[in-house]
């Protein structure tokens, strides 16, 4: 089968996109479309596959499989990519839509260069998930419906502290005094498996360089190490505000390992995330 793609990428974190208001995949096996597409030997490489589809209730939809097949509820790097394809391929004609994601549905805003390019975009996130049963998030202590904030947390006999938090897909925070000393290797594959949390998690590793600005590395889960991932920015961005290093309604610029983002947890309880998309390469992937 020859699938028409287009490669793109927010801050280094790449997907293989397709267009699936011209190719229908509804009866193929996406999760192994997106193994072989992901895979950097025998595939194009990427961390993942995104398709970017009609929406009955929304203007586009995206549906988002990381690179060992698994589907997420969310993607923050692949909704700027997806509102860059659907305006830059006159799916929509306004330059602010909506964009139904697993988890929910979000406002986009696309910013043009000097040649009508879609250079970066502003999705407004919608508020952050932060009830543990709905994190998800299972442990012996806290209620159902307490706030996973700088809880204890061991693994294999070492003592760390979590701060949990879900933007439809679920995050753990943990703060480190260096992100170049953060155990991304180590702690990274094991929490993001660990019982305690059910559906999996993305692990990200935060340092609170000023009032404004935090440096962050992540392990995502179903792709392991990513140059970025936008999601898990903006639940780092909460979860330092959670405990007390940042300000509600002040835009956060995130140093990530590909590029910086600027997220604001506004007041009215949405969270604000701008950034890049950049398109790499068309092609025909054979599968
Ligand atoms: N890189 C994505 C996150 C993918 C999330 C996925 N790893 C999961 O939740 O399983 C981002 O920019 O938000």
């Amino acid at each position: 089968m020859n699938i028409p793609f287009t490669k793109m990428h927010g801050l280094g974190n790449s997907y293989i996109y397709i267009d699936g208001f011209k190719v229908n995949l509804l009866e193929q096996d996406l999760p192994e479309i997106a193994r072989q597409a992901s895979n950097v030997h025998t595939g194009i490489g990427s961390d993942g596959l995104i398709m970017v589809l009609p929406s009955e209730v929304a203007d586009v939809r995206m549906r988002i499989f990381n690179r060992d097949g698994s589907e997420a509820m969310n993607c923050g790097n692949g909704l700027r990519c997806v509102a860059k394809f659907a305006y830059e391929s006159r799916y929509v004609q306004q330059k602010t839509f909506y964009i139904e994601a697993k988890s929910g549905v979000v406002q986009a805003t696309v910013h043009l260069d000097d040649d009508q390019l879609v250079e970066s975009v502003t999705v407004d996130m919608g508020e952050p998930i932060l009830a543990r049963s709905t994190i998800p998030m299972e442990t012996e202590s806290g209620g159902l419906f307490d706030e996973v904030i700088h809880e204890p947390f061991r693994v294999d006999g070492d003592d760390y502290h979590v701060t949990a938090v879900s933007m439809g897909n679920p995050h753990a925070i943990f703060f480190q005094e260096q992100i170049k000393d953060a155990p991304l290797y180590t702690l990274g594959p094991k929490v993001t498996n660990d019982d305690r949390f059910p559906e999996g998690v993305n692990v990200e590793f935060v340092e609170v360089v000023k009032h404004d600005e935090i440096n962050f590395r992540v392990w995502e889960r179903g792709s392991g190490i990513t140059q970025a991932c936008g999601t898990g920015a903006c639940a780092a961005v909460v979860a330092s505000s959670l405990n007390g290093y940042l300000e509600r309604d002040q835009e956060v610029t995130v140093h990530l390992d590909g590029g910086d983002l600027w997220i604001t947890w506004l007041g009215s309880g949405s969270v604000s995330m701008r950034g890049p998309a950049v398109t790499i390469a068309q092609g025909n992937l054979w599968v």
